[in-house]
């Protein structure tokens, strides 16, 4: 399978990385890229082809768009001419089918993906919504690519695709935040940096092991952590008076909101 990626920037290394690791060939892939230093390091890890926007796109199997939304529609409408027979796969945020197609000359072998980084070591989650052009073998293919870095879920509506951008394609600087925000707070203990890291580290990696493996769900086995009249309960006391639950809600909100509205900005004709 010939696979073309347009843009190389932090989320198609991750999902390079994620298929190299799972035994896609090099040879196979073409990046196109402007940064040099990026292009040289994709060459040298994966021996991918690289080359410069402009460069004439070689016929593909799949056209995957990795580059900003902002940067979205002068690189759809380049390409339009050279798709072929492609199916094209856009990760962009907020982007919808509908404008993509549009940019695309009419092109209607599309599917809308929303990765996370975590494609790099092959545990992403990645939500994808097809176009009504795309066919089954179309759906098939992007299932491949996606079910090599991780899960899939796939959805029938944009809105939903939003979403998903604001759990799990988000999802991941959240996380490391808390992770940050435990180190932080083990250095206040004290704990050297090799120290509070290697705490906090392990009781992140160990607490989604466990809740992965159990049969409990998470509210069960934060209550086995919590003795009465303990420690734990005062910290989750303190967490609940900083309502972290309902900021951490809102944070997601904002995300599925400015997701949408990207979808909007960006796709408006602006003849309108
Ligand atoms: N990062 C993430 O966790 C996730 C990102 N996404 C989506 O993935 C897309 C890429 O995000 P991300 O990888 O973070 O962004 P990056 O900025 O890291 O990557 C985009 C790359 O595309 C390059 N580029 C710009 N113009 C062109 C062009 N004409 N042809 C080829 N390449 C070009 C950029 O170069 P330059 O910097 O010089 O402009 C940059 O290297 C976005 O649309 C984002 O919404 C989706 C899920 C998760
Ligand atoms: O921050 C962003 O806009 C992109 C989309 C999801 C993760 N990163």
């Amino acid at each position: 399978m010939k696979l073309t990626f347009i843009g190389g920037g932090n989320m198609a290394i991750a999902i390079l990385g994620g298929l190299m690791q799972r035994g896609y060939r090099g040879q196979d892939v073409l990046v196109i890229e402007p940064d040099a230093d990026k292009r040289q390091q994709l060459q040298q890890d994966w021996q991918v082809n690289v080359a410069e926007p402009g460069t004439a796109i070689p016929a593909s199997d799949i056209i995957v768009l990795a580059v900003k939304p902002q940067q979205m529609r002068g690189v759809a409408e380049a390409l339009a001419p050279q798709i072929g027979s492609a199916l094209v796969i856009s990760i962009a945020a907020g982007i919808k089918l509908e404008t993509l197609g549009r940019w695309l000359g009419g092109h209607g072998r599309l599917v809308r993906v929303m990765p996370n980084t975590p494609a790099l070591v092959q545990a992403g989650i990645s939500g994808a919504l097809a176009s009504a052009g795309a066919t089954d073998a179309d759906r098939r293919q992007a299932e491949a690519i996606l079910a090599a870095i991780g899960d899939v879920v796939w959805v029938d509506k944009e809105s939903e695709l939003d979403g998903i951008t604001a759990i799990s394609g988000s999802g991941p600087a959240y996380v490391f935040y808390f992770i940050e925000a435990l180190q932080a707070a083990a250095r206040a203990q004290g704990f050297n940096q090799d120290t509070a890291r290697k705490l906090a580290y392990q009781t992140f990696a160990g607490a989604i092991k466990l809740a992965m493996n159990s049969s409990d769900d998470a509210e069960t086995l934060r209550h086995k952590v919590t003795s009465k009249g303990g420690t734990t309960e005062r910290a989750i006391n303190a967490l609940e008076t900083s309502q972290v639950r309902a900021t951490i809600i809102a944070a997601a909100s904002a995300a599925a909101a400015r997701s949408r509205e990207l979808g909007e900005e960006l796709g408006r004709d602006p003849q309108e």
